[in-house]
């Protein structure tokens, strides 16, 4: 361990931890202004910075929750000895936190501290998941693999594994996506040919399935109601060929930017992106009763995504605002479509309240809609998952990002 390795993590953590921003963006704004720190450096600072965000109240439960001992209650799990600390210039009492850690036992610890998860979190783990509560924390606490989704309006999956085979990046294909790839390693696929030509997008395989359920034919009018940078959108318009329209709705102007070069890469002309003020715009409700399908993939708590954003489980959470927002949101979408026109209702949660109760109580209030359910969709996809109804994939059972979706068809 270099010295300079501990103080420069510790200053990271503590802004990150007492800052609003994202960790990935506080992170690069501390690089730029660190420009002398080497790629090597950036690369450990970062690997342990993320490493204590994910462990961080396992780490505190030996270390206290100053940031500079978080970090090196971190550097002992990965075999730092207690002189090593001291001589990177650690001040709190080396011996006694390798001592501690040593000696730690999770299993004898509450879900929160073992798996650290904040309170509320691991209750509802607990109360919804039962005894898999456990191996599900755990596995929100593996870093996640790199899945590619092959964009097939350019490529077949085969042929893109080619490609990617010849430039170093071996992958295989996912056991569920039909056209996502997994790779074996993490690596920098942003730099390869493959992707500058258009021809994969980083996705997670749960994310592809969800728009898949959407099931968009040729020639038709869709709206991603809520498309973000566009990760889904993508999928759609490829699904649909490159024929028909995908409006790309979203509240966010700087998401919605974020989707301007992907698409220039994708190839795709059918995708249209409309920023919009909130979910009651002209702009949306000019589309009322002529759309075929619509997605909702709603602003969430993100629970499902821990494994890549450790940072989410430290910030609070207006539960309630959320569901209020998810149900509005909904309520919204569903005035676009046309009769017998397809919504999907999809979250990266894994907390009831967001997902199937938002369901539940929009089917209460709108008795022109009913439940397709997923498992007949995915079986029609020649996707081997059956999963009842909704679409539940969960981190430790499916190696994907933990979702929810359901679709539903307006009847009348
Ligand atoms: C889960 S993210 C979408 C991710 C995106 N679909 C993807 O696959 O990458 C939710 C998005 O909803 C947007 N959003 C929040 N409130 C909204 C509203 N009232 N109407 C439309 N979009 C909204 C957010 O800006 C955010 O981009």
């Amino acid at each position: 361990m270099r010295p300079h390795h501990l103080k420069q993590s510790a200053e990271l953590l503590a802004a990150i931890l007492g800052g609003a921003r994202a960790a990935d963006k506080q992170m690069e704004s501390y690089f730029r202004a660190h420009r002398a720190m080497g790629v090597r450096d950036r690369a450990e600072v970062a690997e342990t910075v993320y490493g204590c965000l994910r462990h961080r109240r396992l780490l505190a439960h030996c270390a206290g929750e100053d940031a500079a001992a978080l970090v090196a209650a971190y550097l002992v799990r990965e075999g730092s000895s207690a002189r090593a600390l001291a001589e990177a210039g650690f001040r709190g009492d080396a011996r006694a936190l390798v001592g501690c850690l040593r000696t730690l036992d999770p299993r004898a610890l509450p879900l929160a501290v073992a798996a650290s998860l904040p309170d509320w979190l691991a209750a509802e783990l607990q109360a919804e998941y039962g005894d898999e509560a456990s191996a599900l924390a755990e596995a929100l606490n593996q870093p996640a693999p790199v899945d590619l989704r092959v964009n097939t309006v350019k490529a077949r999956r085969e042929e893109v594994q080619e490609r990617l085979a010849e430039e170093g990046f071996e992958a295989d294909a996912t056991p569920f996506s039909p056209v996502g790839l997994r790779l074996r390693q993490r690596a920098p696929v942003f730099h390869s040919r493959a992707f500058k030509d258009g021809l994969i997008e980083v996705q997670d395989e749960g994310s592809q399935l969800v728009s898949l359920l959407l099931e968009p034919r040729r020639g038709e009018m869709v709206v991603d109601f809520c498309a973000g940078a566009g990760g889904k959108t993508l999928h759609l318009g490829a699904l649909m060929a490159n024929t028909g329209s995908v409006y790309a709705f979203d509240v966010s102007a700087a998401r919605l930017e974020r989707l301007a070069p992907r698409l220039a890469r994708s190839g795709l002309s059918n995708v249209r992106p409309v920023v919009i003020a909130h979910e009651r715009d002209e702009r949306a409700k000019r589309l009322h009763g002529k759309i075929d399908r619509v997605l909702v993939d709603a602003p969430c708590t993100g629970t499902g995504t821990l494994r890549r954003n450790s940072d989410i489980k430290w910030r609070s959470v207006d539960l309630e605002a959320l569901r209020a927002e998810q149900a509005r949101i909904l309520d919204a979408a569903a005035r676009l479509l046309k009769p017998g026109g397809r919504l999907v209702y999809a979250t990266c949660s894994l907390l009831r309240e967001e997902n199937d109760a938002v369901i539940d109580a929009f089917l209460k209030a709108r008795a022109d809609f009913r439940v397709v359910p997923a498992a007949a969709i995915l079986s029609r996809r020649r996707v081997p998952l059956d999963t009842g109804d909704a679409l539940r994939l969960l981190p430790h059972r499916h190696r994907t990002d933990g979702f929810y979706a359901a679709a539903l068809e307006r009847t009348a």
